[in-house]
């Protein structure tokens, strides 16, 4: 088997809010492919460790490497070359709602590429598809199920073929079927995109679906406590107990939760 290869690389990060620091001495790596979770409980930070990942909140100290390069040391050029190998789903999904299903997925194109009207009219019906919603190109948002609305917004995120997936809690709102065909859409494009996936979230049962690796944060200490497979995290005797709470829902026992 070929050793996993690094993709995106965290060290020695401190993260604060002005005095107010949310998380220091973070260090784990995102290898390709991974499907990496970022978890832990309420407020911990999960959101703006994200934030620091996709260029929207420099880190207080440390650094975020893309391959070898520290995004936070790139000239604009640079980070925006990076950050256009990203698509992202917030947490709202954040459409126009003033703009159809295809005006909005075209976006990206239409800002980023040179292609031709008809050619991203064709890519649009394409990623539509690939998110179960093909036909729906001249609906709006507010004609859709909140399942499908987040759907539009990862056709809008997939739009140019990202390496980089990220996503900020996938799940929230949704009932556990959406929920559930969210993960397995996920694992999908993951595979057909080949991209690395970063998702922040709390939903267990999502966590041992689809998750290769991950990284749990812990306000307390304001560090992190433990970085890997949630389902060999849940096994080891060395795991902090904190984490595994979480990983038990808070009954201690070793079982994987799948819903
Ligand atoms: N722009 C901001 N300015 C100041 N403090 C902030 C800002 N954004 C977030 N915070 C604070 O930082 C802490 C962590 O927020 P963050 O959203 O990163 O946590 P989280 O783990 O994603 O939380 P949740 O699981 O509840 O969404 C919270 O105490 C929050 O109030």
């Amino acid at each position: 088997m070929n050793s996993p290869v690094p993709a995106i690389t965290v060290r020695d990060l401190t993260m604060a809010y002005g005095s107010f620091v949310l998380q220091r001495d973070l260090n784990f790596t995102i290898y390709e492919g991974d499907i990496f979770i970022i978890m832990g409980g309420s407020g911990c930070g999960k959101s703006t460790l994200l934030r620091q990942m996709i260029g929207l909140k420099p880190p207080a100290t440390g650094s975020v490497c893309y391959g070898s390069a520290n995004f936070w040391e790139l000239d604009d050029e640079q980070q925006a070359s990076i950050i256009r190998k990203a698509g992202v789903l917030y947490q709202s999904g954040a459409l126009w709602s003033s703009m159809t299903l295809a005006e909005n997925v075209a976006l990206p194109l239409q800002h980023y590429t040179d292609l031709t009207p008809a050619v991203i009219a064709e890519l649009v019906t394409f990623k539509l598809s690939l998110v179960g919603l093909a036909g729906f190109e001249e609906f709006y948002p507010a004609q859709l199920s909140g399942g499908m609305r987040k759907r539009a917004a990862l056709a809008r995120a997939i739009a140019m073929d990202p390496e980089f997936l990220f996503f900020d809690e996938p799940s929230a709102g949704l009932d556990p079927i959406s929920s559930r065909n969210l993960d397995q859409l996920i694992l999908e494009l993951r595979e057909s995109l080949r991209a690395t996936v970063i998702i922040v979230t709390h939903e267990l049962a999502s966590i041992y679906a689809i998750a290769t690796n991950s990284v749990f944060l812990d306000s307390n200490s304001k560090t992190m406590l433990a970085t890997g497979d949630p389902k060999t995290l849940l096994q080891q005797e060395s795991t902090h107990p904190t984490v595994l709470q979480f990983l038990t829902r808070g009954t201690g026992k070793r079982e994987v939760c799948t819903v």
